[in-house]
């Protein structure tokens, strides 16, 4: 990789402060240095120049070993998206799952295309089109489940690294015989962890810090291991701290098979405990019909949640429930889980989350005639309800702790690494004409009285990648929109 230059970025900055607050930096310019580390931040300055002379100065960096890029009028820098839970190799699927819910989905689409990607050629033209789609629609990092394939689980790792994009990258193990197909599965536990050994030994040798791409242990979900392959791997866990990842609790169906295959535990979560999954590097995905006792579990183990709002409507699943997590002090991120879901776009997961939980606000019950119990359900109704600021920080920091990076990415401070995204939205025109070049510029149209928190909602509910203008993973620009 050729070295990497300075970067100055001027103009206004977005990014969460906490889970309720967006913070907006303008006339502010962050200096990134040659590691892609935010080396300085000035703010309320008069002119772009002379916050990029203050900067120079402080540094002592030269205008010449400098890249500048200034945010214009209407355009703005937001931390990269962080997708928590995605199938790359399902990619190819987005968009096709018909009536089906989990279980026979799984059967019908699912492991069928899996399967096929053993064919290294075609894995490599899902791969790359997934990776260069999702980074268009500005996500910096991705927690990738590949296949049972280690070849290509390792090109998914290349893939990544040569393009840039931050990402863990995990080999689905799945060794039962009598949930999986004959024609993909492992044939013993054993080989399901000399497999995932094989996966990290490579991702090892090219990226030995795992800086950008690291390994992620993937025990696909309960149903598909045996408890040797699931104790194997947290064993491999304990010895190598390496995160984990896994499914819970997402279809009614799945919960029932997971009871009468596991009668040895209490309940889902129950069996990732008593496995050795639990743990505060364990990304669990979708959460939709957890217990309290099993919220409780998670919280006490630091376990996290992937919500992925798209896929637990496409295929029936249920609304999961982020506020109810959140007050079990449980954290979430957001989750695509394409192609469960449909979309690749941690944006309009985002959207989703919030329209999802006013789906569970609508559920809640409010007794007729008034009353006080009615009142405090009124209330309970309005409070699930996730706001705008809250959407867009499940996408950024939340995601950011969900996958332990939160003291690296999802926001703008000093030490923290540049994985961002310049995002522009379209300026109406006096006469409010559409012009040719106008679709280009997606659906978010400003007329200029807005607040910038207006222009963030404005975002949050009908923007798309068509607004996603440049992309940046620690300093390097991974994406630019002609
Ligand atoms: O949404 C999901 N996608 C999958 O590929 C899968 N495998 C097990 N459970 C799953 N859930
Ligand atoms: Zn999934």
């Amino acid at each position: 990789m050729s070295p990497q230059r300075k970067l100055l970025l001027l103009g206004t900055f977005v990014h969460s402060k906490t889970q309720q607050h967006l913070e907006f930096l303008h006339n502010a310019a962050v200096a990134v240095d040659e590691q892609g580390k935010i080396a300085a931040i000035e703010r309320d300055v008069a002119e772009a120049s002379e916050a990029q002379a203050r900067l120079l100065t402080q540094l002592g960096w030269d205008e010449a070993e400098v890249d500048v890029t200034v945010a214009a009028e209407g355009q703005f820098f937001f931390p990269g998206f962080v997708d928590t839970h995605i199938h790359a190799p399902q990619y190819a699927n987005a968009g096709i799952f018909g009536k089906s819910s989990l279980l026979d989905w799984l059967e019908t689409y699912t492991f069928p295309l899996e399967s096929s990607l053993a064919d290294l050629s075609k894995a490599r033209r899902v791969y790359t089109r997934c990776v260069r789609r999702t980074l268009s629609h500005g996500t910096t990092t991705a927690t990738y489940y590949a296949t049972i394939d280690v070849a290509a689980t390792n090109l998914l790792a290349d893939l990544c690294l040569s393009m840039g994009q931050r990402a863990f990258v995990g080999r689905a193990c799945m060794d039962n015989p009598d949930v999986n197909p004959d024609y993909y599965r492992d044939a013993s536990a054993a080989e399901t962890l000399r497999a995932t050994q094989q996966t990290i030994d490579h991702m090892r040798s090219i990226d030995p810090g795992f800086d950008i791409v690291s390994p992620i242990l993937t025990p696909r979900f309960a149903p598909s291991c045996s408890r040797e392959a699931m104790a194997g791997l947290a064993q491999l866990h304990r010895e190598t701290n390496l995160p984990i990842q896994t499914h819970i609790s997402e279809n009614l169906g799945e919960i029932q098979l997971v009871k009468s295959m596991f009668p040895e535990a209490d309940s889902y979560a129950g069996v990732y405990d008593k496995y050795g999954l639990l743990t505060p590097k364990t990304v669990l995905a979708h959460a939709v019909h957890i217990s309290e006792e099993e919220a409780e579990l998670i919280a006490h183990r630091g376990s996290k949640v992937s919500h992925c709002p798209c896929s637990n409507t496409s295929l029936t699943s249920g609304p999961a429930r982020v506020r109810w997590m959140w007050d079990r002090g449980i954290d979430v991120g957001l989750g695509t889980d394409m192609s469960g879901g449909y979309s690749p776009s941690i944006l309009d997961a985002a959207r989703q989350a919030a329209l999802v939980s006013r789906h569970v606000a609508m559920g809640i019950h409010v007794p007729e005639g008034g009353g006080a119990a009615a009142v405090e359900q009124e209330k309970e109704r309005e409070r699930v309800k996730l706001t705008v600021e809250e959407a867009l920080y499940l996408a950024t920091r939340g995601g950011a702790r969900c996958v332990g990076l939160e003291d690296k990415i999802g926001g703008f401070e000093v030490g923290m690494e540049w994985d961002a995204q310049l995002v522009s939205l379209s300026q109406v025109s006096d006469d409010g004409g559409m012009e040719e070049h106008d679709h280009g510029h997606g659906l978010v149209d400003v007329f200029g009285w807005e607040s910038w928190g207006d222009r963030l909602a404005k975002w949050l509910y009908n923007g798309d990648d068509r607004n996603t203008k440049r992309v940046w993973v620690k300093g390097r620009l991974v994406h630019k929109r002609k």
